[in-house]
């Protein structure tokens, strides 16, 4: 594929995602890419991982990289989430604020804002998300209060659930970032290890399964995968924080944590492309939320 030709110069440069917790920033990634790999669920927070992917057309190559959604800290995870999402403001070709098309903008959104108008990036795109749940007049009052939280350089309207205007997100960002290489080869679509996709994935269903507090206090780590010519055997761990709510993960029965393993299993299946044994027990780890060895040793950090 030739990377140039001589009307459009060849763009790349890395695009940062932030947003409140929720507002749609690993769906958007996932759908931009056309391929699953950052975990998304209604329960806020669910991110904790930055997470690059590698988005390649014929012109550009985009970074995004996935923060953890923006909030008041309540824990040493909390912060390391806001520390590792602020972080990644620092040294980007762009940044695409995400606001909720179907939740008021408020002091959560203004302080978000705060941050990006204070960051470097030479362009700054405001991405009103969840289009397919708006209606014309929430969507237009929305807007409106968007565009006063800053100077945005453009704004686009998105449905990731859709795909309504996922292409114009990576043509317009594609636009504007600086002339330069492919960074990363073409056939690498993101910077996690397989083995911390599984994890996430398997996290993934523990919170989508897993009511109120529980989700928060899971954390999961895959101790092996071991490749055979037509499948793949993977053990893996969730950790919780109490005994209890062990038995809840585990369920009546053992349902739980088989229902959580079976949809688990279909996305790593995926993602392998091989039929996958996956193997899940639950282990205590009294307040690793508190503890930052823990919380580093699950990779929830800033990294470097
Ligand atoms: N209907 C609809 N739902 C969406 C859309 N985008 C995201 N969602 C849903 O909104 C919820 C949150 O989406 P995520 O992509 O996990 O949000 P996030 O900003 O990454 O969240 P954190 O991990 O908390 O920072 C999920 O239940 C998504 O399915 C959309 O365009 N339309």
């Amino acid at each position: 594929m030739s990377d140039n030709t001589a009307q459009t110069p060849f763009t790349s440069g890395f695009v940062a995602l932030v947003g409140r917790a929720n507002a749609g920033k690993s769906t958007l990634l996932n759908a931009a890419l056309g391929q699953k790999v950052a975990i998304t669920s209604p329960v806020a927070q669910t991110t904790r991982k930055r997470l690059r992917a590698v988005i390649n057309t014929d012109s550009s190559q985009l970074v995004i990289v996935d923060t953890p959604g923006l909030h008041k800290p309540k824990d040493a995870l909390g912060k390391e989430l806001n520390r590792s999402a602020l972080a990644e403001l620092e040294d980007v070709d762009a940044v695409a604020m995400l606001v909720d098309a179907t939740k008021p903008v408020g002091t959560g959104d203004e302080w978000v804002a705060g941050h990006v108008k204070a960051c470097d990036a030479p362009y700054k795109l405001l991405v009103l998300t969840k289009a397919d749940l708006s209606g014309p007049e929430q969507m237009a009052s929305q807007l409106e209060a968007a565009r006063a939280l800053l100077d945005w350089d453009d704004e686009l309207v998105v449905s990731a659930k859709t795909g309504f205007n996922v292409d114009s997100f990576v043509e317009l960002v594609s636009r504007h970032l600086p002339e330069g290489p492919r960074w990363f080869p073409e056939d690498m679509s993101c910077d996690a290890t397989t083995e911390e996709l599984v994890a996430e994935f398997v996290r993934e269903k523990a919170f989508l399964n897993l009511r109120e507090e529980i989700p928060h206090s899971v954390g999961v780590v895959c101790d092996s995968i071991e490749y055979a010519r037509d499948h793949a055997s993977i053990e893996a761990t969730i950790i919780v924080e109490r005994e209890g709510q062990k038995g809840i993960v585990i369920g009546h029965g053992g349902r739980m944590i088989k229902k959580i393993g079976t949809e688990a299993r279909r996305d790593i299946e995926r993602l392998l492309g091989r039929r996958v044994y996956l193997d899940l027990s639950v282990r205590v780890q009294p307040a690793w939320r508190r503890d930052q060895n823990e919380i580093r040793r699950l990779g929830y950090d800033a990294g470097e």
